[in-house]
């Protein structure tokens, strides 16, 4: 997928962009404040119908505004041009148009736009909670696997009401059966989807770990997913012997909710030993792996967001980072204060490989070489 064209109207300090971006490298560059972050949180918006900086839509709207929009035009595989804008109103209001006709879900978005965000946040990939684990791999599983959004809406709504009669207390376990029964149906599936997406995951990232960019330390990590409950036990089985302990705390422990992704070196966990240049680098690998496991899949990279990237891992992991990116084909918007942060690398690249836009205060212009 290809974002071919987009326009950006009072978001943060954004007022009227209009850019024709090139179809695989596009470099912001400005000062601090200039607004080359929020150029990215406006592609997220046509991605998501939401910004990765912030779930709050006022924030984002322009000051003295009402309502900021994006619209863009996205190239799909098969050449078709989709054309996607999302308003966004200051009470909360979000519209999303897809060709003209109003669309019923954000999520519809990501199948015309699927996109991969890496910001300084992203490095907690490792060293975070398993929920930003297991969101970064839904991701791939949401893609890749069709069922994958219906059953997961189907077995949280179950969840919701099996951790509200826990809280309610006094109950006994039959009280719980009829959405555990749920629980189960839609939970053995979930697995199985993820299960199956894993060895996917798994082998591009096995694939990657060729490659010589990686030194020994971030070479030899496992991947493991545990699916979130034990292997010793059917869901059933795990769910009426967690019942207890979830009485006790009013939520439930276990299941498909639960699940992570272990990144492991013999067996210890990388964030106490690893680096913090590493672990940056190890991020990226993940990265790397799970859009490779996408474009085996669907046949295309998704597009990549890189904020701030030359902050964040040095000029040799940066150059090789870029290098990958250039020779999957996939379209990446990167943004970085000083030109000269790339265009060391990109000079002896075609021109045609890439455009560089100066951010000055929320306008956005093409430089020309
Ligand atoms: N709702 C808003 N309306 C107007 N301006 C805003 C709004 N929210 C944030 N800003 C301003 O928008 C500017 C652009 O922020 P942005 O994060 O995009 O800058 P940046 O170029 O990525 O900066 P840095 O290099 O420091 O990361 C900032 O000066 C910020 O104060």
């Amino acid at each position: 997928m290809v974002i071919n064209r987009l326009s950006i109207r009072d978001i943060r300090n954004l007022h009227a962009v209009d850019i024709n971006p090139c179809k695989t490298i596009n470099f912001f560059s400005g000062v601090n404040g200039s607004g080359k972050t929020s150029v990215l949180e406006g592609i997220s918006l046509i991605a998501h119908g939401r910004s990765f900086r912030s779930h709050l839509t006022s924030p984002i709207i322009r000051f003295d505004c009402d309502q900021g929009v994006v619209y863009s035009e996205v190239i799909q595989c098969d050449g078709t041009i989709v054309s996607i804008g999302v308003q966004k109103e200051r009470k909360g209001l979000t519209s999303v148009k897809v060709n003209k006709q109003s669309a019923r879900q954000s999520s519809e978005l990501a199948r015309y736009l699927p996109i991969q965000v890496i910001d300084a946040d992203s490095f907690s990939l490792i060293s975070g909670a398993p929920s930003i684990r297991r969101k970064f791999f839904d991701w791939l599983v949401f893609h890749v696997e069709h069922p994958f959004l219906a059953l997961w809406q189907r077995y949280t709504a179950a969840l919701k009401q099996r951790n509200s009669l826990l809280r309610r207390g006094k109950i006994t376990y039959s009280d719980l059966e009829p959405w555990d029964a749920e629980m189960v149906s839609q939970g053995e599936q979930l697995h199985e989807v993820r299960a199956r997406t894993y060895s996917y995951f798994k082998e591009a990232y096995e694939q990657l770990s060729s490659l010589k960019v990686w030194d020994n330390e971030t070479q030899n990590i496992d991947l493991v997913y545990k699916r979130g409950w034990s292997e010793e036990e059917t869901l059933s089985e795990a769910l009426k012997s967690s019942f207890e302990r979830d009485l006790k705390s009013g939520t439930t422990h276990i299941g498909p909710h639960r699940a992570d992704l272990w990144v492991r070196s013999k067996g210890r966990k990388v964030s106490d030993w690893l680096s913090r240049g590493q672990q940056k680098t190890l991020v990226v690998k993940l990265f790397l792996s799970i859009a490779e496991a996408y474009s085996k899949v669907k046949g295309t990279f998704p597009v990549f967001l890189l904020d701030d990237l030359p902050a964040e891992l040095d000029k040799y992991h940066r150059e090789e980072l870029l290098r990958h990116l250039v020779n999957t084909g996939g379209q990446v918007f990167i943004t970085g204060i000083e030109v000269d942060d790339l265009t060391q690398y990109l000079d002896k690249e075609p021109s045609t490989l890439y455009k560089m836009f100066h951010v000055e205060h929320g306008t956005v212009t093409e430089r020309k070489s």
